[in-house]
Parts: C-alpha cells; structure tokens; sequence
C-alpha cells in the first residue's frame, strides 16, 4: 500500500505540493544561507507525514524542531547498531547497563508526541463511526482498520522516518556537493533540464527522459553510497564462496562501499564520472552486483521507487530553477568532502547554500 507502483502514484499530487513549498521557501530565502540537509529532511519528513497523517509534522521556517526530530531518529538508529553487552551475555539482558534501551525510549516518545493526538483523535472518530470516503483514506485509517495498535503504529512511523529520510537526504546533499566542485558537468545537467522539460514543474513522465541528471544520481550512490553496509545477513547453511567457507549461522556482512570503489571494476574509482553510465546496462535494482546502493535479494530496499523519485524530483528543481554558491564567498572547488562513516554515510560538514533564482 505505500510502495507498490499504484501508491507511488497516487502519492504524486501531494509530493509535489511539498516540492513546491520548498521551492516557495527558497524563493523567499534568496541571498540567505541554507542549511541542506534540514531543508531536505523537513520537506520529506512532511511528504510522509502526510502520506501517513495528512499532515505536516514540520514547518520549514523552524529549524530546531527539524534538527532536534533528525537527532532522535539517527540516536535510535546508531543505539540499534551499538554493540550491546546483553547481546553477549543475556542473563543480564534487564539490566540496559549502557543505558541505549532508555535513550531510545525516550527519543520514540518525543517522535510519538507527533503522532499521538492524531492516532487518539482517529480512533475517536471511528468510535463515533464517521464516514470517510474511500479514496480519501490515509495510511492511518487502514492501519486502525487492520487493529494495528498505538504502539505497532509508533514503530511502523519510526521505521518509514528512519529509513525514508536520512538516505534520501544524504544522498542529495552529496549529488549537490559533486556537482558544485564539477562545474562542467553540473552545466551539462542544466542543459539537459532546460532541453528536455517544458517548465521548471518537473512531471513523472519527464524524469526518463533524463539520462545525463539519473546517470549522476547513479554515480552519487556508487561514490557514497549512504548505506555503506547492508544490513547484516545470517548464513543459514554452510557455504562455499570464491573458495572461502562460510559457516552455518555466520554473520555476513556486505560492504557496499568497498565494492562500488573496487578498481578491479570501476576504472578512476575516486573520481566523480557520471559518463561512466551512459549507455552502460548497470542498474542499481539488486541485480549487478557490482552496484548495490540499495541492496538486493528478499531484504532489499523496498523503497527504492520512492527514493529515486525524491532524488530525480528535488535535484531536477533544485539545478534547474537556482544558482548555487557557497558562504563567504568560498571556492567550491575546495569543498571538504571528508565522508563521515557510520550506519548511514555522512558528509562530514554538512553542505550549506545560498541559492539564487534563475532567470
Ligand atoms: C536514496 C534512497 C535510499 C537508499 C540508497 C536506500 C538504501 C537501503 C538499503 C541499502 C537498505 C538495506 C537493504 C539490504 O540490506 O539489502 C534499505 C532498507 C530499507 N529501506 Fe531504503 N533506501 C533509500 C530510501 C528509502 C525510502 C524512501 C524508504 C521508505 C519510504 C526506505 C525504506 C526502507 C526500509 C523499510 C528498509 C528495511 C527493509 C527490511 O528490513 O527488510 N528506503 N534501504
């Protein structure tokens, strides 16, 4: 119901009504300094919340709350991954001597405190048995339709925020860092939009057409690949690969930043080459192995769709409607591009804009 192709677009009209808040936001933040990552996470935070909610969780003009929703969605996910003493010696399991239990719950909490006047007026409503049309429906109304509990909602919320924002942010924050240090190949993007869409509203329908702008997202995703490693695999049988044995019940780790910087595969690995696409069969759907930002097999992204649509609709609007340049004048092509490693992969020091109309 909220990846499978009809979803995706029947979400279209309401992604691109908070596209189009972002656009108004910069429109009236000309000459000032842009935090990108806070601007992109609060439009996609919005587009899910209201996919889920039909409602905005966040106002663009408020930045703390955005910073501070950002902070507890990436604690909860690097607490999930700290190792843990009560996974190694259970008996003290109750005990959360690292306090990573506590600090989760109280992150949860202060994400529900969103949700939860919602979830309780729905419920409400339903008591009362007021009619709402089919086609008007949310996400919500299914789930409490289905008996889904408060709790099971609070978890389901968390898992879309967490996996739903942090990667697609991220991951435009460094396609916009590339293509400020790569000027030639950022005006060969700008070419492109102007050649190929009609108006700066960039439709579903256009985005296929762009071959050199999605050649870039791949080239993005291959260089810094937000999810450095998947999620962690068990081997439930004995196996034999490239000679090594890997036992029953080992845990298997797949580095995707390691393989997609391979130079047995990738020639100038280090370097940003989106031409290195261009008429290459390579896609990034689980099926070349040698390129998988978005995993693959039976625990692969499953939103992948929604994902590269966020990706191709921001980016095509952000190049093709403003100039961008750094504060103080600074040289973009000395832009710091240190990668910060962790669960997600993060630009070190966070990208910040100022955007100018283009005529
Ligand atoms: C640039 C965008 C994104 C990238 C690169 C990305 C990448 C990934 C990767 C690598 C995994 C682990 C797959 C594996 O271990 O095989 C994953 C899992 C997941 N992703 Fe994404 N993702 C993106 C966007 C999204 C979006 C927009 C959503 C939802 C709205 C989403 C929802 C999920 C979920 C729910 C999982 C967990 C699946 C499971 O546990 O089986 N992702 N993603």
């Amino acid at each position: 119901m909220l990846f499978s192709a009809k979803a995706i677009e029947a979400q279209s009209n309401l992604r691109n009504e908070k596209l189009a808040h972002m656009l108004d936001f910069l429109n009236n933040t000309q000459g000032k300094v842009v935090k990108i990552e806070e601007l992109i996470f609060t439009t996609l935070i919005n587009t899910l919340s209201n996919i889920l909610f039909r409602k905005d969780f966040l106002d663009l003009n408020d930045d703390k709350t955005a910073h501070r929703l950002k902070f507890g969605l990436l604690k909860i996910l690097e607490n999930s991954v700290t190792p843990n003493v009560s996974d190694f010696f259970p008996i003290i399991g109750g005990l959360d001597l690292q306090g990573l239990r506590k600090d989760s719950l109280n992150h949860l909490d202060e994400l529900s405190s969103f949700s939860e006047a919602i979830v309780k007026e729905r419920r409400a409503q339903m008591a009362k048995k007021v009619v709402v049309a089919d086609h008007e429906k949310d996400f919500l109304d299914r789930l409490l339709e289905n008996k889904f509990t408060t709790a099971q909602i609070n978890i389901l919320v968390l898992e879309l925020f967490i996996a739903g924002t942090d990667t697609v942010v991220t991951t435009i924050e460094w396609a916009m860092a590339e293509l400020l240090k790569n000027k030639e190949i950022r005006c060969i993007v700008q070419g492109e939009l102007t050649r190929e869409l009609k108006s700066n509203d960039v439709k579903k329908s256009d985005l296929s057409k762009l071959t050199y702008l999605n050649a870039c997202i791949k080239e993005t995703l291959r260089l810094h690949p937000v999810v450095p490693v998947l999620i962690p695999r068990r081997a439930i049988e004995a196996c034999e690969i490239l000679n090594y044995t890997i036992p029953q019940n080992a845990q298997v780790w797949v580095n995707v930043w390691a393989i997609s910087h391979d130079p047995k595969v990738w020639e100038d690995p280090n370097t940003f080459k989106p031409e290195r696409f261009i008429g290459s069969n390579i896609d990034f759907t689980g099926h070349d192995y040698e390129f998988i930002p978005f995993g693959g097999g039976r625990r692969m992204c499953p939103g992948l769709p929604s994902g590269v649509m966020s990706l191709q609709t921001m980016l095509a609007s952000l190049i093709l409607g403003y100039d961008w340049s750094l504060p103080n004048g600074e040289d973009p092509t000395k832009l710091d591009m240190t990668e910060k490693f962790g669960v997600t992969l993060q630009k070190e020091k966070p990208l910040k804009l100022i955007f100018n109309r283009r005529q």
